[in-house]
């Protein structure tokens, strides 16, 4: 930066500054008669890292970018600071240099107020303190503002993280944080919990017949089918390829088999269609348990497992309960 004069001799006016708006001008034109006033480069970078001071813009703009960004990652503009604006207050009243790093954006004119002069501007020019609250008032809400859109963006990716992208249901993701969480609860409030394994019936040859996209279309009606039979409080998963979970909370065996076989009726007479073409009918077969004491996830989404690898043993389109064939439903046509 090169010096052009101080304050007092140059040709800039103390009203045109944002922090002496309606201020008592008198006082802060003494205080500052002596401050300097540089010319910065555009692309110069003009913050002081070891000293707390005000700058203040006269003419051209400045950049403020965040202070810790990662090495060899272009730093974010957090800010511009234009004609009769002014940034490092923090600094001062926090008495530590500013992280933050300001550029010229283009050839500025910048009136440079040390930490001492900046206090005393707070302490006898009546008005400044009000402008700076004022100005610190603003710069929190604004940040606040950034804050919750940042944390509505994290929140959304997350939620998109949790999700399965074909089928919209949780994904395994979600479960693997959520189950033993439901587990626990369960335990905690001595309420029984059911899962139901899922899995649709000879997939391959669907998928062989008819082909991916239509296989694709077939999953999404499962899911949909899922997503629309069940409690606000239930929740629906994609396990992995065609295999889908449900978890009943607060819901016993006998009744899950009753979730199961309703859930397995619907999906035998849900139509596919793909390009408003039908397709022949899938069925899926069912497997259900209920969480027995001391068994943790693993233990009971194996039990559900063994119950659903019966259902297909014994013909397919059925449900199947923990060990014994408490449910089983005739199969019907389908595109096998
Ligand atoms: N279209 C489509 N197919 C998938 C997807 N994920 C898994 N699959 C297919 O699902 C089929 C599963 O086949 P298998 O495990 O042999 O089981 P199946 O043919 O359903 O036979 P059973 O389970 O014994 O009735 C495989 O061909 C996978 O490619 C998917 O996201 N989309």
């Amino acid at each position: 930066m090169k010096l052009l004069s101080n304050f007092a001799a140059s040709s800039h006016r103390l009203t045109d500054l944002q922090l002496l708006r309606d201020a008592d001008v008198r006082t802060a034109g003494a205080l500052l008669a002596a401050c300097p006033v540089m010319l910065a480069d555009a692309g110069e970078i003009v913050s002081d890292a070891h000293r707390p001071r005000l700058t203040i813009v006269l003419r051209g703009a400045l950049a403020v970018q965040a202070d810790g960004e990662a090495p060899g990652r272009a730093p974010t503009v957090t800010a511009k600071i234009l004609p009769g604006e002014s940034v490092g207050e923090q600094s001062v009243l926090d008495d530590e240099p500013d992280p933050a790093i300001l550029t010229a954006l283009e050839p500025s004119e910048l009136l440079l107020v040390g930490a001492d002069v900046a206090w005393r501007l707070i302490e006898e020019a009546d008005g400044v303190a009000r402008n700076l609250l004022r100005l610190l008032s603003f710069r929190i809400r604004a940040a606040n503002v950034q804050l919750r859109r940042r944390q509505k963006l994290g929140e959304f990716y997350r939620q998109l993280s949790m999700n399965d992208g074909l089928t919209g249901l949780h994904n395994r993701a979600w479960l693997n944080d959520m189950l033993p969480r439901l587990l626990g609860t369960a335990r905690q409030t001595d309420r029984p919990l059911s899962i139901v394994m899922l899995d649709i019936d000879h997939f391959k040859r669907f998928n062989d017949r008819y082909g991916h996209p239509q296989g694709d279309q077939a999953l999404r009606m499962a899911a949909q089918v899922l997503a629309c039979a069940l409690r606000p409080t239930d929740y629906a998963v994609r396990y992995g390829g065609e295999e889908m979970m449900v978890i009943l909370p607060d819901t016993c065996g006998s009744v899950a088999a009753l979730v199961a076989q309703r859930l397995c009726e619907r999906v035998r007479q849900a139509a596919v269609f793909t390009d408003g073409t039908p397709l022949p009918h899938i069925t899926a077969s069912f497997g259900v348990a209920s969480l027995a004491p001391g068994q943790d996830e693993q233990a009971l989404i194996a039990t559900a497992d063994a119950a659903l690898y019966r259902a297909k043993s014994a013909g397919r389109d059925r449900v199947e309960v923990d060990g014994s064939a408490a449910a089983s439903i005739p199969p019907a046509a389908s595109a096998a």
